[in-house]
């Protein structure tokens, strides 16, 4: 069983700042097509942690977005991380997107299925929605990164952080004070496309020093799967298992709430 580390390694995906470079917003192919949100669900991997909705993106999206993607200026990870943060071994992208961000949000079911979830049958109230989600949710935070594994690169076990940031508000020229309190991955590879490993682990904590820790939580890899999971000082300490053969593709995201 994968101990804690001692020291809390961090998920280094912070925006880029103004001292590098900063990719233009990229042509991003439309969001289409779609599911609609009455045909999916939220389903629980691990109660209050970890949940996902499978096929919020079609397989047919999913491709066109991996051949997109791929046209990406997308950088290798430095194989050293500063102190404090996770070996990530994956080629990447970033961007400051709103646009994207609220069309991910919006144009796909996701927002439906936030602001309205319903958890083992149960549709939530507005007090459990807010313990849920940790707030209001407002939609998706503009910092968006694509990852590509390869064979071979992995995600060590860290934690990822909750950020504060301004959220851009629709209906007025002023911004709202919020930060993000869940992470979102969409996965756009799984075994179906050639890609094997490369499944995320979480590694819940045992309830006391005396009991023995939970068993890893394994989330398989799906085309078109978005998988949500709390973050911030309620983040369980995981992982992006190596991958073995074929790529592994993401968007990730992050659920934002008012501050
Ligand atoms: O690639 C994965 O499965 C995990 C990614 C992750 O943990 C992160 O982006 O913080
Ligand atoms: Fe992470």
């Amino acid at each position: 069983m994968p101990s804690k580390p001692t020291k809390t390694k961090k998920d280094a995906a912070k925006p880029t700042g103004s001292a590098q470079s900063v990719p233009p917003r990229p042509n991003w192919p439309p969001i289409s097509p779609v599911l609609p949100a009455a045909d999916l669900s939220l389903a629980t991997l691990l109660a209050d942690q970890v949940l996902t909705i499978s096929q919020l993106w079609t397989t047919s999206l999913c491709k066109t977005y991996v051949n997109f993607l791929s046209t990406l200026p997308l950088t290798t990870t430095p194989g050293k991380p500063k102190r404090g943060e996770a070996v990530r071994v994956n080629d990447r992208f970033q961007v400051d997107d709103p646009i994207f961000a609220e069309r991910l949000w919006s144009s796909t079911a996701l927002k439906e299925i936030v602001e309205n979830p319903v958890i083992d049958g149960e549709a939530l109230n507005e007090r459990q929605k807010r313990e849920l989600w940790g707030g209001e949710a407002l939609g998706l935070n503009s910092n968006i990164r694509v990852y590509r594994y390869s064979k071979g690169q992995y995600f060590d076990q860290h934690y990822d952080d909750s950020n504060n940031i301004s959220f851009p508000s629709t209906s007025s020229q002023s911004a709202v004070p919020a930060k993000t309190t869940w992470t979102l991955l969409l996965y756009l590879s799984s075994p179906a496309t050639g890609c094997k490993g490369g499944e995320t682990i979480f590694h819940p904590e045992a309830p006391s020093k005396r009991e023995a820790a939970p068993p890893p939580i394994v989330a398989e890899l799906e085309v078109g799967m978005a998988l949500l999971h709390r973050h911030g000082k309620d983040c369980l300490l995981h992982e992006g298992r190596e991958v073995t053969e074929g790529e592994k593709w993401i968007i990730r995201s992050d659920l934002c709430v008012k501050r």
